[in-house]
């Protein structure tokens, strides 16, 4: 026989949970209490405020944004047990993320990221402390720095030529008119291959392998469960999941013998003296050398490492691609900008000549480069920014008390009309008078994409030279239209939320060879 589905059997447990508890009036502990807050929406008893919420799964951050339009830019919401306070305006964001770095230092402790990153050993998801400090930093130093980055360059260059390559070969389906092809799909490929070499040191065998365990990582990863929303049964949620959860435990089986794959190779070539000829070390070498020097302040396991690794390649490749694909999708849906931009990339490539540094060529790019900050400025791949209070404080007059949940919607500040004139439309323009943004320290808490403070995003540089480089050569080589004939502005643009935002459908565009025979 086989098991019902992990979701079905977990909605059997909290239906017969909800049961018992308004029949045997079992003592559920109280959630954090919100004081002096404003009023959220009204609640039900048990669920809270999961009714306003659970037919939003796909754009939980338009649900949200729906709802402080009706309760303020500051309010509550509450889910089963949990209290989780919900802001919505750049005024208060700086008050959390800057005035109160410290205190908001902290990312909840849920019971997915638990499950799947080793405890939440990884960087993303890591309680405040020693131990978050010490693997952030290896990271920065190993695989995202600024130099680091720049020392990857031929990596981008390799992987961006062979995305060109099976672009043209997957159009070229046998008819002299070049077929559609699915971008979405070759982005991620291309996203996934930059990452794993950079920090692997190379692909992975099985790149299918990689990407399928990628992908449901960054789905599972972005779901509350039974055990978050109701922590007085916690443990027995937890229990049910180990249990229950096939697909989950499959997944995260699978990704623990790719890591392990990768450990053992890295020690294979470690004991074999391969590292010693001057070879550069990736970051699974720089891992694996302090784990055994004993020189670290906070030792590391293998599980850890391992919970690093897997933090590196969702978070490198699933935030990187999905943008690739929104700044695609609005340039192509938009015929003027699309104009513009291939213009002014084919102008500056030409100009320099194919054996110039190509990432050098990219500083001249000025109206690409707005067209990619107005793109995340519509699609910021992370949504909501999600901390947890390390003590008491007060926010604008209101109190929160120690371990409040605090989701920023970084997606409704990005379209607040008051911050932006024609909020909803792209316009690249914009950002030519506002060359500035900075994305690593600003004081523009309207548009946070890579989050600010202690836990801002460490990726900023390796994600923007793993986005400028593909898009600049996607519009350099190929016109792109729609298929079946459908005008650009007919593009869908439907968005799912989850740990990045994304497109809800693949990207599928046909190409128009501008090249046809070279990919320099
Ligand atoms: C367009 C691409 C990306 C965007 C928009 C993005 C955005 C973000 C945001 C909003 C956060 C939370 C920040 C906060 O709490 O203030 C974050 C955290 C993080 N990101 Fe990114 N990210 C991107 C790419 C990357 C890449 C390429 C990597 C690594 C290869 C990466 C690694 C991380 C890590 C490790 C954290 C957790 C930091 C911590 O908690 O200390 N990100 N990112």
């Amino acid at each position: 026989m086989e098991f019902p589905s992990f979701d079905i059997i977990l909605l059997l447990a909290s239906l017969l949970f909800l049961f018992f508890a308004a029949a045997n009036r079992f003592t559920i502990s109280k959630p954090s209490i919100l004081t002096n807050l404003p009023a959220g929406p009204a609640t039900l008893p048990f669920l809270g405020n999961v009714h306003n919420l659970i037919f939003s799964s796909s754009d939980l951050h338009r649900a949200l944004h729906r709802l402080s339009l009706k309760h303020g830019p500051l309010f509550p919401l509450k889910l089963g047990q949990i209290s989780i306070v919900i802001v919505s305006s750049p005024e208060l964001a700086k008050e959390i993320l800057k005035d109160h770095d410290i205190t908001f230092a902290q990312r909840a402790p849920l019971l997915f990221p638990g499950l799947i990153f080793y405890d939440c050993s990884d960087v993303l998801f890591a309680p405040y402390g020693d131990y978050w400090r010490q693997v952030r930093k290896i990271c920065q130093t190993a695989l995202l720095g600024p130099n680091r980055v720049k020392s990857f360059a031929s990596i981008r260059s390799q992987e961006v030529a062979n995305l060109i390559e099976s672009i043209r070969s997957d159009s070229r389906q046998g008819t002299l008119l070049p077929s559609p092809v699915n971008l979405t799909r070759l982005i991620f490929q291309m996203s996934c291959g930059v990452t794993s070499r950079a920090a692997f040191g190379k692909k992975y065998k099985d790149e299918e392998i990689l990407m399928s365990l990628t992908t449901d990582i960054m789905k599972m990863a972005s779901g509350l469960g039974l055990a978050d929303l109701f922590p007085s049964h916690g443990e027995m949620f937890k229990a049910m999941t180990r249990m229950f959860g096939t697909k989950l435990n499959g997944v995260i089986r699978g990704a623990d013998r790719v890591l392990e794959d990768v450990l053992d190779d890295h020690r294979k070539k470690r004991s074999s003296g391969l590292l010693d000829d001057g070879t550069r070390e990736d970051l699974v070498d720089v891992l694996l050398k302090l784990q055994q020097s004993g020189e670290l302040e906070v030792p590391l396991s293998d599980s850890n490492i391992k919970a690093v690794l897997l933090d590196m390649l969702v978070a490198g490749s699933m935030t990187s691609s999905a943008t690739v694909g929104w700044i695609m999708s609005e340039i192509v849906g938009n015929p003027c900008v699309l104009k513009r931009a291939r213009d002014e990339v084919r102008r500056v490539f030409d100009t320099r000549g194919k054996d110039v540094d190509q990432e050098m060529a990219i500083r001249d790019l000025h109206f690409l480069k707005c067209c990619i900050k107005e793109a995340i400025r519509l699609h910021p791949p992370v949504a909501m920014i999600v901390r947890e209070s390390r003590a008491s404080c007060n926010i604008s007059g209101y109190d929160l008390p120690r371990n409040t949940i605090v989701s920023i919607n970084a997606w409704a500040m990005c379209r607040d009309p008051r911050y932006w004139s024609d909020a909803e439309r792209f316009l690249p323009e914009r950002f030519l008078y506002e060359n500035s943004v900075n994305y690593a320290e600003t004081d523009h808490f309207e548009f946070i994409p890579f989050g600010v403070g202690r836990r801002r995003c460490p990726g900023i540089s390796f994600a923007m030279a793993n986005i400028e480089l593909p898009v600049a050569k996607l519009l350099y080589h190929f016109d792109w239209e729609l298929p079946d004939g459908k005008r650009n502005q007919e593009l869908d643009m439907a968005e799912s939320f989850g740990v990045a935002v994304r497109r809800k459908t693949d990207l599928v565009l046909v190409p128009i060879p501008h090249h046809p025979t070279s990919t320099n």
